[in-house]
């Protein structure tokens, strides 16, 4: 990965919006905006909330960084962060099984974050999407090739209670739906499971599934596999699909796939002090086979990612960093201070 990739210039004299910038991708794609040049106007639920302070101490956020009082049902206040800029990046999300919270918040947020861009006229939304709209489909094979041309299935993600993966398919085909209709440019990253250093204060649910085989909260792994990613590359794919004019449609932004019996062991061979577990809940049925993932097209437009025994490592260590992991030289001294 190297920003001297992104195809054309930096940010100098552009304003952007990010929405949820307090959020941990977020607050991630505003430090590169801002390293990049560019004016960041990002919405926050409340800017006087200690946990978004991180972001005042981003290097330019004092001249170049404003925040916004704004919830995803908020037009009026999305659309006063969005008006006056040359780009948007649609972040904010909430990241729940609980029907009632995610699927509204979700897609009528993204409903109305594409009309304020319309109305704004900006140049191009980038929108966070997420592997869970793309990989639920229980009809598929697991040994065909997953590209950007794949969609959960939305029955099945009801019928199985994943709401998360239900409103994050819901969101983006309302995306593409509505930019259609309003002449907006859209291009969407697609996400799995994000690990690497937090910025925030407090952990996200994507370093906390991390977290847990750490702590001794763990006592077994489940028979599972995800597909994880370094959080600045994912920051870094916004800023390329964004500064890249030819750059269309859903980009998948995916290291590699671990079964979580191999998360353990890359985390116990880097961390051998801490209780990881090293057995399965799931002594019965054969270990889930990987998901293909593709994320050739980004790796077309020069995209390198970090390897995932470098982003675990990097999870663990801003998670001692922050106070939020003990630092242990025996297993016993495992502690969690959240
Ligand atoms: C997000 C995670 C990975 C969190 O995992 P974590 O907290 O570590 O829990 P876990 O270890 O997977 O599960 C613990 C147990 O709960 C069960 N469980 C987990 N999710 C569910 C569910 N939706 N329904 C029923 N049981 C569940 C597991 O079977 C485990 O049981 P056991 O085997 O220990 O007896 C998981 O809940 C999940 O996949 N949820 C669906 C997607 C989601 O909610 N994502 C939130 C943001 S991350 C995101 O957007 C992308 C996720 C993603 C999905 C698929 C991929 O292949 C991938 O690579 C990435
Ligand atoms: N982390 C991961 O592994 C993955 C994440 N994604 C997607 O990336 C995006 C960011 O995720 P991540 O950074 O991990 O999550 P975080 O939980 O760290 O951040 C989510 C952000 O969304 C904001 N938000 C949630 N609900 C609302 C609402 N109703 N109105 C306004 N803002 C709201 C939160 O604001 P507040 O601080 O006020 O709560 C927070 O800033 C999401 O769209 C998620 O679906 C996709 C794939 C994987």
């Amino acid at each position: 990965m190297a920003l001297d990739n992104v195809s054309s210039g930096s940010g100098y004299g552009k304003t952007v919006c990010v929405t949820g910038a307090g959020g941990f991708i977020a607050s991630w794609i505003v430090k590169l905006l801002l390293e990049r040049g560019y004016t960041v106007k990002g919405t926050v639920r409340n800017p006087d909330d200690q946990k978004n302070a991180h972001l005042k101490e981003l290097e330019g956020a004092k001249d170049r960084l404003t925040l916004w009082r704004a919830h995803l049902l908020d037009f009026q206040g999305l659309k006063d962060a969005i008006s006056g800029c040359h780009g948007v990046f649609h972040t904010a999300s909430p990241m729940t099984n609980d029907a009632e919270k995610m699927v509204n918040p979700a897609v009528n947020g993204t409903k109305n974050v594409i009309i304020a861009a319309a109305e704004a006229k900006v140049e191009r939304v980038v929108f966070t999407s997420s592997i869970g709209a793309v990989y639920m489909d229980p009809n598929r094979s697991r040994d065909v090739v997953v590209d950007e041309s794949c969609w959960s299935d939305l029955e099945f993600c009801k019928n199985t209670n994943n709401w998360y993966c239900y409103g994050k398919t819901v969101a983006e085909l309302a995306a593409w739906e509505l930019a259609k209709e309003k002449g907006v440019d859209l291009v969407t990253v697609v996400p799995p499971l994000v690990m690497g250093p937090i910025l925030q204060p407090t952990m996200n649910i994507s370093t906390g599934h991390i977290f847990k085989y750490l702590s001794g909260s763990a006592k077994s792994y489940t028979n599972d596999v995800h597909a994880y990613v370094h959080v600045r590359d994912v920051a870094f794919a916004h800023l390329l699909v964004y500064e890249t004019p030819s750059a269309s449609g859903r980009y998948i932004c995916s290291q590699s796939s671990l079964h979580r019996g191999e998360l353990v062991e890359i985390l116990a061979r880097l961390f051998p002090n801490y209780p990881i577990p090293t057995k399965c809940s799931d002594e019965i049925n054969p270990r889930a086979k990987h998901y293909k993932y593709s994320s050739q097209k980004l790796k077309d437009m020069g995209m390198e990612f970090t390897p995932v025994e470098q982003s675990l490592y990097d999870t663990v260590i801003s998670l001692q960093h922050k106070g939020i992991l003990g630092v242990v030289h025996t297993k016993k001294y495992a502690s969690s201070k959240l």
